[in-house]
């Protein structure tokens, strides 16, 4: 199966804000929004909200905007966040424990169902309402609780040899936060990320306001 290249990345990549923004209307008790105050409250120009929001189907009107309720539906539709994605972490330590206590996956569909760790002081427990299993009960859990998404937070020289175990049990997608390369089938969707993007972006930023300090 070939690799998915999503042409519109960027715009995916954006949409969660303007959520945001749209919902924080919503609460203000707005029945409508329009692309400019959308685009000033994220520093971006509103052509470029029109168009990113074009992508969910919704239309606004000239001079009254986009119906609320209607483009927080849209967009929730759009990135699939209207649906329950049922998803295990491996690795309950520093980061997997952040990510089980994010409130904000759950809001958007994402339902943590169980953890995985090899550490017996973690086995057993339950964190922010996960329950911990041991590893060997990892490839029989995720079959029971019909999981397709992985969160791997373990250390970076687990991280190839787990992917392959998930592949084996049918994870349909991996969430990868370690520095890992991993290398899957080309059925199984792997999304890496690294918190270091945003931090470089922060230094060179402030870099060029105020200069090195
Ligand atoms: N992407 C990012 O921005 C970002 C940020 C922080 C950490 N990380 C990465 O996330 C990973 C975890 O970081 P951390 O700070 O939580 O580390 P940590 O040491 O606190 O946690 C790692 C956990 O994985 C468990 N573990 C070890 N081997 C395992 C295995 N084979 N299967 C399942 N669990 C296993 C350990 O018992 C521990 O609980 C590391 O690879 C780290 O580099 C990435």
């Amino acid at each position: 199966m070939p690799i998915v290249k999503l042409a519109s990345l960027p715009t995916i990549k954006r949409l969660p804000s303007y959520l945001h923004v749209v919902e924080a209307a919503q609460k203000d008790g707005k029945d409508f929004i329009s692309g400019t105050i959308i685009a000033e409250e994220l520093e971006l120009e509103p052509i470029q909200v029109r168009k990113d929001l074009a992508i969910t189907g919704i239309v606004g009107k000239p001079r009254i905007g986009f119906p609320v309720k209607e483009l927080i539906n849209a967009i929730n539709s759009f990135l699939e966040w209207d649906k329950i994605h049922r998803a295990i972490i491996v690795g309950a330590g520093n980061l997997g424990r952040a990510l089980m206590g994010y409130a904000e996956f759950k809001r958007h569909g994402m339902s943590i169902l169980a953890a995985f760790d090899p550490s017996t002081d973690k086995i057993g427990k339950t964190i922010c309402g996960v329950p911990v299993h041991s590893l060997n009960q990892m490839v029989n859990k995720i079959r029971e609780l019909d999981v397709h998404i992985a969160i791997l937070t373990v250390p970076s020289d687990q991280a190839q040899a787990v992917a392959e175990l998930l592949v084996k049990a049918g994870i349909k997608a991996i969430w990868n936060f370690t520095n890992v390369k991993l290398k899957v089938p080309g059925n199984v969707v792997v999304q890496k990320e690294d918190l270091s993007s945003g931090y470089a972006v922060l230094a060179v930023k402030m870099a060029r306001q105020h200069g090195s300090v």
